[in-house]
């Protein structure tokens, strides 16, 4: 694995270089495969993207979007990850709808999670582990990320692709997460934080090493990236790696 880690001056520089890295990557998989499979999280990362997304250059015609994790609520709510990406990106950049590859609200969480891995199945062979080009994930001020919370059992999920949860700790209750071996056999795995309520957590998992969720995202043959802007960073600007 090659790991990254970089603080930026501030948020802004945080999207522009999340945007760009975003770029490149699909550029390079739709010339390698013609399609660019991407998974997306909620949270703080929806802003990002929904501010940094329109302006690249891409050929939109060629993404699959996929959720990291999604919570089991009508697409009108604001709870809905899709219902924020669609309603950012839908009109904003040449997206449809149909290239979402959403779950069904109408489910229980299990058989979300079971209709996820149906759907996962057409863009990915069922005998080998998804292999995304490109997950962006956040992480909660409780190190977790997806909806992989610490000291949950999901953390030593290993024989679905996408679980069920019903007892998230972070509201709503009901979501649907990808795995730990799916994440980790990602191509590029990029987080993006910012704001100083990060900086603690941040500090604990990337200089203490603390085994929590978002430390345990180490895509086995792929690429990690950590993006901080300096409020998020301010404790790790001595462990900063790499080059972008
Ligand atoms: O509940 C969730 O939280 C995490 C972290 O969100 P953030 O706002 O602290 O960045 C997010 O990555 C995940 O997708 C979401 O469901």
């Amino acid at each position: 694995m090659s790991k990254i880690i970089t603080v930026l001056k501030d948020e802004n520089l945080v999207i522009n270089k999340l945007c760009g890295l975003i770029q490149d990557m699909s550029k390079k998989a739709i010339e390698q495969e013609d399609l660019f499979k991407i998974g997306l999280s909620g949270g703080s990362l929806t802003k990002f993207l929904s501010i940094g997304l329109p302006k690249i250059d891409t050929d939109w015609s060629k993404w699959r979007l996929f959720f990291c994790d999604e919570r089991l609520v009508p697409i009108e709510s604001g709870d809905s990850t899709y219902g924020v990406y669609k309603s950012a990106l839908i009109g904003t950049t040449p997206l449809t709808e149909d290239q979402f590859i959403k779950i069904d609200p109408q489910l229980t969480a299990e058989e979300a999670a079971k209709d996820y891995i149906q759907q996962m199945s057409v863009y990915f062979p069922p005998d080998s582990l998804p292999r995304f080009h490109m997950l962006l994930l956040g992480m909660g001020p409780d190190g977790h990320t997806c909806s992989l919370f610490p000291g949950h059992r999901l953390l030593e999920e290993t024989s679905v692709w996408v679980a069920p949860i019903t007892d998230s700790p972070k509201p709503p209750p009901s979501r649907i997460t990808l795995t730990f071996p799916v994440v980790n056999n990602a191509e590029c795995c990029v987080f993006a934080a910012t704001g100083a309520s990060k900086a603690d957590i941040v500090k604990r998992i990337l200089k203490n090493g603390e085994a929590l969720p978002a430390g345990k995202v180490q895509p086995s043959n792929g690429k990690l990236v950590w993006l901080l802007d300096e409020a998020a960073g301010q404790h790790v600007k001595d462990v900063q790696t790499g080059v972008l």
